[in-house]
């Protein structure tokens, strides 16, 4: 084998580069994340050339821009334009008590594939998604390089799943349980399972995909309902004596917690969950479904009973590889502080409660 980085792992690097703030070329264009990049940096970036600001559909309507690239807008970034300028085209959280004004110049010509390229990076670490983009003939030396087309494709395949360790874990809830963890061949977050008794892989299981929720699972936070539906589910498992609960490390439906904090600081200021995730630049649900079907094909299940009020889930395990037998609903107490998100989440996510 070559000691030559292949494509997934070149894109792992660019993920890290973006996240500790250096650029990346990808095709001819250079590509910094707005959120990361230092104020000596931009000004030898600008120097390059012409840069342009790319930003997604949700982040561009919230700022009255106008998309001509379906998923993703273009700005042109004014010359006097600094990092703080940048910063408020890419972070609402200024958006309201100092509202950015336009007009707003986007170029409609040109090629968005690296731009598209450099957004979907920024997502997947977890950054805001807004990258400066310039284009550059030349391109300096020691930055990691990407052909745009090919990132793309790879970032959109299924990550491989690779079980890691498993080890008994007496759990208070279910004292027979084993803790699996799954480590996927792209860099990113590793995945756990806990498997509660020894269940046939021959009839459906009690299955419940768990995203991470660190203020809901760890803290006990009144804001949500995962704490509740965690302990819910193991419980039931317990009682039952077998079941298997995936727990995804997809932080704040896959923004990371960072994003989830700042989506909770617009929730502050009035807007729903949903609205924050747009205003932020995300989609409502930015989680890959798919994660949760790999780990559960590893681990010998095809076909589930599976605790959940979200019919996506539903029907993306059906879409890859494993039966839905039945859906067990997971109804947890309301409060005055999750009351509203419990009702966006049926009103607009489609949630059964
Ligand atoms: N972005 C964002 N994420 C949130 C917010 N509140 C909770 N979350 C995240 O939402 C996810 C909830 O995941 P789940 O409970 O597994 O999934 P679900 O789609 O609610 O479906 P159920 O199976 O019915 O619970 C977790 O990753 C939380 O961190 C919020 O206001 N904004
Ligand atoms: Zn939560």
């Amino acid at each position: 084998m070559t000691l030559i980085p292949t494509l997934t792992e070149t894109l792992s690097r660019a993920r890290a580069d973006l996240r500790i703030g250096l650029p990346v070329i990808i095709g001819s264009q250079l590509v910094a994340a707005v959120e990361t990049l230092r104020p000596d940096r931009l000004e030898t970036i600008r120097a390059l050339g012409p840069a342009v600001l790319a930003i997604t559909e949700p982040r561009a309507r919230t700022l009255k821009v106008r998309v001509y690239d379906r998923d993703l807008a273009r700005i042109e970034v004014p010359p006097d334009a600094g990092l703080a300028w940048l910063r408020a085209v890419a972070d609402p959280a200024g958006d309201l008590m100092t509202p950015m004004k336009g007009p707003f110049r986007s170029p409609r010509d040109g090629q968005v594939d690296a731009h598209r390229a450099g957004i979907a990076l920024a997502k997947s670490a977890q950054l805001l998604p807004a990258v400066l983009v310039v284009p550059v003939p030349e391109p300096p030396e020691g930055l990691t390089r990407l052909s745009p087309g090919p990132a793309l494709a790879q970032m959109a395949t299924e990550a491989v799943m690779a079980p890691v360790a498993d080890a008994r874990l007496p759990l208070l809830s279910a004292e027979n349980s084993r803790l699996h963890i799954f480590r996927p061949d792209n860099g990113e977050a590793e995945h756990y399972a806990v498997e509660i008794g020894a269940p046939s892989r021959a009839k459906p299981v009690l299955t419940r995909l768990h995203s991470a929720c660190f203020t809901g699972d760890v803290l006990g936070s009144l804001k949500c309902d995962c704490g509740p539906q965690l302990h819910a589910a193991l419980t039931a498992m317990g009682q039952a004596g077998e079941g298997v609960l995936l727990y995804l490390n997809q932080e704040g439906r896959g923004i990371g917690l960072a994003n989830k904090m700042r989506a909770y600081s617009l929730q502050n200021q009035g807007f729903d969950t949903v609205e924050a995730n747009h205003r932020l630049g995300f989609e409502d649900d930015e989680r890959d479904f798919r994660i949760g079907a790999g780990i559960l094909r590893k681990m010998g299940f095809s076909s589930v009973r599976l605790m959940t009020n979200n019919p996506k889930k539903v029907a993306m395990l059906e879409s890859h590889g494993i039966s839905v037998a039945e859906r067990v609903p997971l109804i947890t107490p309301r409060n005055r502080h999750n009351t509203a998100y419990l009702d966006v989440k049926a009103a607009k996510s489609g949630h059964l409660l």
